[in-house]
């Protein structure tokens, strides 16, 4: 057993939660709700009133916090200490959007100012692409950027990119490729002119597998398009902390743009990995979006945990995991350039929180890190919110809407913030046996149809959601809302005493990859491995069933 669920707190917590009222009669109770239960910071506000808490539960959760060490636990990642135990890493992704002038030694070097180089790098080479001074081999300026990379090397520059399409300077355009599956690069390849496009690489290893077969295809794909070897310097460039390997793969030195191994891939798109957002919207939107992420990091470093965002709502994700029995956490963005972001947060906290061990190895008997899923608002409402309303399985929602629209159209805007509201009212309120059949007085249906019907109209209510709202979705607030997040995850990781920072799990399915691969092109039938895999592995040699 884990001291956690020893704890006296923690016992407290279980039954406490058992004795809750409704949500419902604790907005009738306290009509002052939504003021005292809401907090804003960063150009964020939070409204926390729709979460099955009183006064007493938050102060039983800070103190879970005080108990667990929270506070000292994010001034070590803040302060470079080796928290990522496991790869005996410190894990400094805050470092990326620290001001100029802040100090942080790692090894003896000042990291910040290693960052700053690496961002003026970024700058010289943005402006030369996008001005265009840099010439492809026949002397065109480059038009099209092809991103090549997977996981952390892929999904924050893709979703920043399409939340902040409205920041786009229009100079160039940007295609992402990730999946090894051919058909993928095959497709984006089918509509480039490989006189204008440029390709940048992204692995912090250099050693992922997708990625390097996908930068093999692209070479292949320009030389056979009329490119020369010597060209290759013209349009293709890497990120990585992997240098060495980079340039021995052929990629000239002075297009590699540096990040380091203090950087989990997961956290990497205020590295250089985010290059291809800086192409799209300009390096100084790209700092915007880092200063963004810095307000949030000193908020989260010096805010008092009572009025703490990040803390707030990891402690609220751990309530619902850990004492009502939540199993998934659904985003729900109501705003199309967000529609990405859901799937961001599901890399960033499933791949951290995904752990069944604590620091020291002791089996957990808690819940972790549970699913993230979700979507933009309003298409998810005309799908899987039935469940969330009526469903068996308790899902607690964050609802997200900037309060004006880069498209102010019409009616627009105003039905999706009714319906954005109108949603977590419905989840916090539900509907009871008396109001649905009340609904029904005045319809045809009999006496014992309409307690029937009434039967299947009552939603139980007490769903869980917090609303996170922001003036307009700008390169700041998009940046303060991703760092809300990291933190976020951060918290629980830290209350439930795991690594946060590791992923043996994709390791380990990374290399049996390998070996697959590898009796996948053998001579003979593959016999070693169990009757499933090495029927699989003959069917796919076959090539038919
Ligand atoms: O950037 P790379 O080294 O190519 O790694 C790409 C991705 O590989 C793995 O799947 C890891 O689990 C991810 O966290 C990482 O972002």
């Amino acid at each position: 057993m884990t001291r956690l669920t020893q704890s006296n707190t923690w016992k407290a917590l279980q039954t406490h939660t058992q004795a809750l009222p409704h949500m419902r009669s604790l907005f009738e109770d306290d009509t002052q709700r939504f003021n005292n239960m809401s907090t804003s910071a960063c150009g964020l506000f939070l409204d926390y009133s729709k979460n099955r808490a009183t006064e007493e539960t938050l102060s039983l959760l800070f103190k879970l916090a005080d108990e667990t060490q929270l506070v000292s636990k994010i001034n070590a990642m803040f302060n470079g200490e080796i928290i990522n135990t496991t790869e005996n890493r410190a894990v400094l992704h805050t470092a990326l959007r620290a001001k100029p002038e802040q100090k942080i030694m790692l090894d003896g070097v000042n990291i910040v100012q290693e960052v700053q180089e690496t961002q003026q790098q970024m700058a010289k080479f943005v402006e030369a692409v996008s001005s265009g001074h840099w010439k492809g081999y026949t002397g065109k300026a480059i038009t099209d950027v092809v991103s090549i990379g997977i996981g952390g090397s892929f999904l924050g520059p893709k979703i920043v990119s399409q939340a902040l399409r409205p920041y786009w300077t229009g100079k160039l355009n940007c295609h992402f490729v990730a999946n090894v599956d051919a058909s993928s690069i095959t497709e984006k390849l089918k509509v480039l002119d490989a006189e204008t496009t440029l390709f940048v690489m992204s692995s912090k290893s250099f050693g992922t597998q997708e990625t390097l077969t996908n930068t093999l295809s692209a070479k292949d794909w320009f030389l056979t398009q009329g490119g020369e070897q010597n060209d290759v310097a013209k349009h293709f460039v890497a990120v990585t902390s992997n240098v060495a390997k980079a340039t021995e793969f052929g990629i000239d030195a002075n297009n590699i743009f540096p990040m380091w191994d203090w950087v989990g891939g997961r956290y990497s798109l205020w590295s250089a990995i985010g290059l291809p957002i800086a192409l799209l919207i300009g390096m100084d939107n790209f700092l915007d979006m880092l200063k963004g992420a810095n307000e949030m990091d000193q908020h989260f470093l010096n805010a008092p945990l009572t009025e703490n965002m990040p803390v707030l709502m990891g402690l609220f994700s751990l309530l619902y995991g850990n004492f009502h029995g939540a199993q998934s956490h659904v985003v729900l963005t109501y705003d199309h350039y967000l529609r990405g972001l859901p799937a961001y947060f599901q890399q960033l906290d499933m791949e951290s929180n995904g752990k069944s061990v604590t620091l020291d190895g002791t089996q957990v008997d808690f819940s972790t890190g549970p699913v993230i899923w979700g979507g933009e608002g309003t298409n998810g409402q005309h799908a899987y919110h039935q469940l969330l309303h009526q469903g068996t399985a308790l899902i607690p929602a964050d609802f997200i809407m900037p309060l004006n629209s880069h498209n102010p159209l019409g009616e627009h805007h105003i039905q999706l913030a009714s319906n954005c509201f109108g949603q977590t009212q419905a989840l916090m309120q539900g509907r009871n046996y008396d109001e649905a059949l009340e609904e029904m007085s005045d319809s045809k249906l009999s006496a014992d149809e309409q307690v029937l019907i009434a039967k299947h109209k009552v939603m139980p209510g007490n769903k869980p959601s917090n609303t996170i709202l922001m003036d307009k979705l700008t390169p700041t607030t998009l940046g303060s809302l991703i760092a809300l997040y990291e933190h976020r995850t951060f918290v629980q990781g830290a209350i439930w005493d795991i690594n946060s920072f590791d992923q043996w799990g994709v390791e380990l399915g990374k290399n049996l990859g390998n070996d697959v691969l590898d009796r996948l092109s053998a001579d003979t039938d593959a016999t070693a491995l169990d009757s499933s895999s090495n029927g699989l592995i003959n069917m796919f040699r076959q090539g038919n069933i």
